[in-house]
Formats: structure tokens, C-alpha cells, sequence
């Protein structure tokens, strides 16, 4: 397993990563794809996003990282309300959290290595200091024999692997993947559901999006269902000794 901490510095443990309260959201032909939506991220949590197709799962992933705004309601990230955030400041806030896009977004013109090696450029470090992890990454995916493959040569699960690569190299502090293993075989997705979990073990907080309601209860996991437009905790997420609850408890 190549996943090790990358960074120095401890996080804050006592801020909650992710807070939404009472978040409305609708588009021009779906007024109301989000009601009152209501949930706490402490730091380390992990769960699953699950609700039937068209309920709004990758809305409210679009909304948490700042593709859309809400239209009532509050959003906090890393412990800054981000509601109302400039524009110019959205990059530097995205570059702290992971995210794994239903559509990928990779760059067509970097090789699968670029792609993966691009968040840790964008943060400043040099070549010399990531050109090991990098490539221990890929390998980890399943690309050891791609990294010089521009992504419109790669099928949809080298893709789908390629992405979260690329999401995970920095081990941030935040991870949102919509549907990320929803073009692998299923040893693949299991292989790549290890990865999650060992970023968890090392501080990250995680949230995926899945029709797989049965993940929660593999990987112990909490348990969200967005049904209607309302967001309901069905299971808490269970954490080590070391990520205790923060008081409020995981979700509302
Ligand atoms: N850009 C958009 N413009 C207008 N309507 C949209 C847009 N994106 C999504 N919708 C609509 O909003 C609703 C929620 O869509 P969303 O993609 O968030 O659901 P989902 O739960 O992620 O679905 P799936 O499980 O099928 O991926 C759907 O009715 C969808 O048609």
C-alpha cells in the first residue's frame, strides 16, 4: 500500500471539515433538487452518499465544492463560511480537498502521469520530491504501464482510476468522489475502496457518492440517504480511537 502522510503539519482536529445548514438548491425545470439540507463532516468521518438516481447526489457534491451556490443556507468548509466566497478564491480553496468528478475532468493533453503530478506542481513542490509517489500511485491503480497515456487513450475505468489518483496525491484533508468506482470490475472497485480507507486512517475525511448501499455497512462506514430533497443519516460513521466525535455528532 503507497499511501503514507505527505504533509507536516497537523490539521485542527476540533473544527468540523464539512457543515451544511439548511441548504436549498434547484435549477430553472427543478425548483427544489435540495431542501433544507442539513450535515456536519467532523474531521476524519467517512460515509456514503446513496439515494435513487436524479435525487441530487452530485448536485450536493457540486455544492460542496463550490461549482454551484446555494440558493438559501449555509455552507462552511474547513471551518470558514464559504457561502459567499469570491470567485478568485475558489482555486485555492478547491486545492484542499480531493474530488473525483462522474465525468473525470482529466486534462486531455497531459499524460496520465501530468495529470496525477499537476495538484502537487500546482502546490509548489518540485519534481524531485513527488516523481516516486507519483509513479507508486499509479502503479497502485493499475496504470504502471500508462504513464505516458494521453487520457482520450485510456477506456472509462483507466480513466475512473486515473481521476482518483490524481484526487488523492496531495492526501487531502477532504475527499468528495461522486460514483467512483462505478466504471471498474468489482475486485478493482474493492482494491480501490482500500485506498479510501487508508487515506480515513490517516486523517482524511471522505464522502462518496454510490447506489451501493451495502458499502456503508463493508467498510463501516456512516450511512446518508438524499431522498426528495431531504438528506437523512441512516447509520453514523464509525471512527478509530484517534477521530473521536466531535460533540454535535456526525450529521443532522
Ligand atoms: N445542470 C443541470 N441543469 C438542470 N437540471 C439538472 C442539472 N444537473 C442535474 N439536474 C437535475 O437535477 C436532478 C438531480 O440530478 P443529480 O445529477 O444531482 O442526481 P444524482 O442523484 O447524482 O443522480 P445519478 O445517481 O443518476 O447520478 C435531476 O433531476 C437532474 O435532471
Amino acid at each position: 500500500m503507497p499511501i503514507q502522510e505527505r504533509r507536516p503539519t497537523a490539521p485542527n482536529k476540533d473544527i468540523d471539515v464539512v457543515r451544511l445548514r439548511g441548504l436549498g438548491f434547484g435549477y430553472d425545470d427543478r425548483p427544489s433538487v435540495l431542501r433544507d439540507v442539513n450535515l456536519i463532516l467532523p474531521h476524519g468521518s467517512f460515509h456514503f452518499l446513496t439515494g435513487p438516481s436524479g435525487a441530487g447526489k452530485s448536485t450536493l457534491l457540486r455544492l460542496m465544492t463550490l461549482g454551484e451556490r446555494p440558493q438559501t443556507g449555509r455552507i462552511s468548509l474547513f471551518g470558514q463560511d464559504v457561502t459567499q466566497i469570491p470567485r478568485s478564491a475558489i482555486p485555492a480553496m478547491r486545492q484542499r480537498m480531493g474530488v473525483v468528478f462522474q465525468e473525470f475532468r482529466l486534462l486531455d493533453h497531459l499524460s496520465a502521469f501530468d495529470n496525477v503530478a499537476l495538484p502537487l506542481r500546482l502546490n509548489g513542490e518540485r519534481p524531485r520530491d513527488y516523481v516516486q509517489d507519483v509513479a507508486e500511485m499509479l502503479r497502485w491503480v493499475g496504470l504502471g504501464g500508462r504513464f505516458e497515456a494521453l487520457p482520450p487513450s485510456l477506456s472509462g475505468g483507466e480513466k475512473q482510476r486515473l481521476a482518483i489518483a490524481r484526487a488523492v496525491i496531495t492526501r487531502p484533508r477532504l475527499i468528495l468522489a461522486d460514483e467512483p468506482t462505478g466504471s471498474v470490475d468489482r475486485a478493482m472497485g474493492e482494491k480501490l475502496m482500500r485506498l479510501f480507507v487508508s487515506l480515513n486512517k490517516l486523517g482524511a475525511t471522505i464522502l462518496i457518492a454510490t447506489h451501493d448501499e451495502d458499502m456503508a455497512e463493508r467498510y463501516g462506514a456512516g450511512l446518508l440517504r438524499l431522498e426528495d430533497g431531504y438528506l437523512r443519516q441512516l447509520v453514523p460513521s464509525q471512527r478509530p480511537p484517534e477521530h473521536q466525535p466531535h460533540p454535535e455528532g456526525a450529521a443532522v
